[in-house]
Parts: C-alpha cells; sequence; structure tokens
C-alpha cells in the first residue's frame, strides 16, 4: 500500500511546552514511560486493554517511584497526575504528545498507529516504542504519516536514558527534530537517526550478542550463569561509561585504534562472528528459562527489578550522570515561557 502523501509536520506548540502525555499501551514500557513522564512534572493519561492493566500500571509506577524519589523528582511531580481511561479515543484527546507502547506486532502496530493518528489532536507527534519495526512500516495506513515516527526507549524508561529518534520515509523531518528536542525537555539522552536501520543502533549492537549467547547455551558451551558473568564483570564495566570503539582503541597501548586494528583487525575474519540466528526451538527456550531461574538464585522478578533499579541509579550517580532530576519541571516551566513569547 502506498502511504499518503504527508502535509507538512506543523507542532501546535514547542517541545518545552508539552504538559499531557498519552501513554498507550502500559505494560514494562508504556508503564516505564509513564513512570519516567509523572517523574519529570507531565500530566499521564494511559489507555491500555487488557482488564488489569491499571492495577499493574499503578503498581509499576510505585515499584520505580523510590528510584526516582533518589534521582530527584521535578517540580510538582506526582503520581497523582496519573489517569487511566476506558476508551482510547479518552487518552489522547488532549495529548499533546503520544507515546505507543503496544505489544511488537506489525499488523496491531500498523491499525492503532493510524486509530491514534485519527483521535490525537492535530500538531501532536506520536511515538513508537518499537524494538526494532521501521516506522515506513507502520505508518501506512495513517491519514497524517508525517507526524508518526519511533522513539526507541530502553529498560527500564524511568532509568535508561537512551531514546533512538527515527523517522520512516513519510515522517517530516520537523517532527523528528521536535520529537528529539521533547524528549531531551523530558530528561531523555537522544540519538537522533538520519535514516531507519534495523534494530536501530543500539539494538542491532545487542542482538548480535544475544545471538552468540543463544547459540552458546543452545550447543551447551555456557551457562546462562558464565554468560552473565562474562559481561558484567567484563565488559559491561567498561560499557557503562565508554563504548566499545573508544575501549577498544585503549587494547591499542599508545598506538591507539590504528595499532589495535592493525594487530587485532586480521582476527575480524575469524569464524566467530559468522553465525546464523539460531532456532529458538522448545529445548533452547527451556534452557533459557532454566539458565535465567538459576541465575536469579531465588529472587522474585521485583526483588530483581528493585536489585536492577538501584544498580543503575549507582552506576548513573558513579558516572556522574544523575540526570538534573530536581530541575526538571521547573527548566519546563521557564522555558514554556520563553516559547509563549514568541
Ligand atoms: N520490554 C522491553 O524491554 C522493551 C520493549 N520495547 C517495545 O515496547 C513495546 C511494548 O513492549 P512491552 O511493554 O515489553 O510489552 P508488554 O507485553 O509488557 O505490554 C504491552 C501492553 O500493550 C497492551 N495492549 C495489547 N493490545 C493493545 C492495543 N491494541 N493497543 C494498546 N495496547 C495494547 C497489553 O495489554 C500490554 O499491557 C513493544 O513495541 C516493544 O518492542 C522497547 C524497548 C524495550
Ligand atoms: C528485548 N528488547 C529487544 C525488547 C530490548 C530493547 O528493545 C531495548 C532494551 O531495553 O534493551
Amino acid at each position: 500500500m502506498t502511504a499518503p502523501s504527508p502535509g507538512p509536520f506543523a507542532a501546535a506548540f514547542p517541545p518545552e511546552a508539552v504538559r499531557r502525555v498519552a501513554c498507550v499501551g502500559a505494560g514494562v514500557i508504556g508503564g516505564g514511560w509513564a513512570a519516567h513522564f509523572l517523574a519529570r512534572g507531565y500530566d499521564v493519561t494511559a489507555w491500555d486493554p487488557a482488564p488489569d492493566a491499571e492495577r499493574k500500571l499503578r503498581r509499576l509506577v510505585d515499584a520505580a517511584w523510590p528510584a526516582l524519589e533518589q534521582l530527584g523528582l521535578a517540580e510538582g511531580a506526582s503520581r497523582g497526575r496519573l489517569t487511566v481511561v476506558p476508551e482510547l479515543r479518552d487518552a489522547v484527546a488532549d495529548a499533546e504528545f503520544v507515546q505507543e507502547s503496544a505489544p511488537e506486532k506489525l499488523e496491531l502496530k500498523r491499525s492503532l498507529l493510524a486509530e491514534l493518528d485519527a483521535a490525537a489532536p492535530p500538531g501532536a507527534v506520536i511515538a513508537s516504542s518499537t524494538s526494532g519495526y521501521p516506522m515506513t512500516d507502520m505508518q501506512g495506513e495513517a491519514t497524517d504519516p508525517g507526524r508518526l515516527l519511533v522513539g526507541h526507549p530502553f529498560n527500564p524508561p524511568y532509568l535508561i536514558p537512551l531514546v533512538e529518534v527515527v523517522g520512516g520515509e513519510s515522517t517530516d523531518p520537523g517532527a523528528v527534530a521536535w520529537a528529539s528536542r521533547f524528549y531531551e525537555v523530558a530528561g531523555k539522552s537522544v540519538i537522533t537517526m538520519d535514516r531507519e536501520l534495523p534494530g536501530f543502533i543500539a539494538n542491532r549492537l545487542q542482538e548480535a550478542l544475544w545471538r552468540e549467547a543463544l547459540h552458546m547455551v543452545a550447543n551447551g558451551e555456557a551457562s546462562v550463569r558464565d554468560i552473565d558473568a562474562s559481561i558484567t564483570e567484563g565488559p559491561g564495566l567498561r560499557w557503562a561509561f565508554m563504548g566499545p570503539c573508544l575501549t577498544f582503541a585503549l587494547a591499542g597501548g599508545e598506538g591507539g585504534m590504528a595499532h589495535m586494528l592493525d594487530h587485532f583487525g586480521p582476527s575480524l575474519k575469524s569464524p566467530w562472528t559468522r553465525l546464523e540466528a539460531p532456532e529458538l526451538d522448545a529445548p533452547l527456550r527451556d534452557a533459557m528459562v532454566e539458565g535465567c531461574e538459576e541465575a536469579a538464585a531465588g529472587r522474585s522478578i521485583a526483588q530483581l527489578v528493585a536489585e536492577r533499579d538501584q544498580g543503575v541509579i549507582d552506576v548513573l550517580r558513579a558516572t556522574g550522570r544523575l540526570p538534573q532530576g530536581s530541575g526538571g519541571h521547573k527548566d519546563r516551566g521557564d522555558a514554556t515561557a520563553e516559547g509563549e513569547s514568541t
């Protein structure tokens, strides 16, 4: 199907003036986004078709709140600013920004994004949390595909700063620029991509590692516990503050990346990087589930979430990257005044 031609994106207001955000889909990621936006002082309206969605969402936000308090809440931030509504159109009718976090099913996303486009106010950007679908494949049924784009978060969105922003073929570049600025104002660390790549940047990298991990488990070559330790006790410590490229530049000593490539570059031709994704069959699924249960060593998911949240906060603190939480709302207020006066 050919996408309708987009009109030029005309934002209804500057990114700094946004006050009301809609979260559509309120599971792990939609709930995490809701917690993040609440902590930043926004009004959040959520919609999710599951019968017990509101209870689960409020439980997720409550569980996240102590971590968010440690980071520093924005002025006026409150869990009382969360509203859960029974109708999708009511969630987005007054939204100034929409974050879609529905299940990762292409057809569902295509029709949901068209529905959101029909119900959201003109000039409001609609972002999908998809972890891999290109927006080009999802925006075809919308009347105004120019305002649809990907805003790919990392779990949990209330603690991991990164959002990858990328439009599709019919997305207006103005909407991409608007969304990148909005996420920054909302306290995120943004990578704006100028083209669609399968898996964006971070998931492309993560999937390469994940594919190799699954092969090692499938072949009985390494346990889940050893695979996890190989990262947390090894490269993961470096990656929290220095990416894989600069880290490897240091592997070249005084000679930096040039010596590193001359010395170790030929090993890139070794067969270890040539595997296709393994078949995710029942034995591999079972081995992964059992391996993770063993690695969890009796800790519940809720305990692991709390442990992860504290770990991320400690790393952010240790590397001097605690967000400017306490100033968030005030900053947005100041910027709003600026935006309104122009
Ligand atoms: N789980 C993760 O680590 C990450 C997931 N994502 C992306 O976020 C999105 C959501 O994933 P999760 O939160 O993990 O899934 P989830 O299964 O935890 O939550 C999905 C929610 O969507 C609701 N839902 C079902 N049908 C819906 C519809 N038609 N409209 C709106 N909501 C609907 C479900 O009731 C559920 O609460 C996916 O696109 C996924 O790829 C992105 C980054 C990380
Ligand atoms: C597992 N996942 C592919 C959905 C993960 C992501 O998309 C990002 C993350 O949180 O690592």
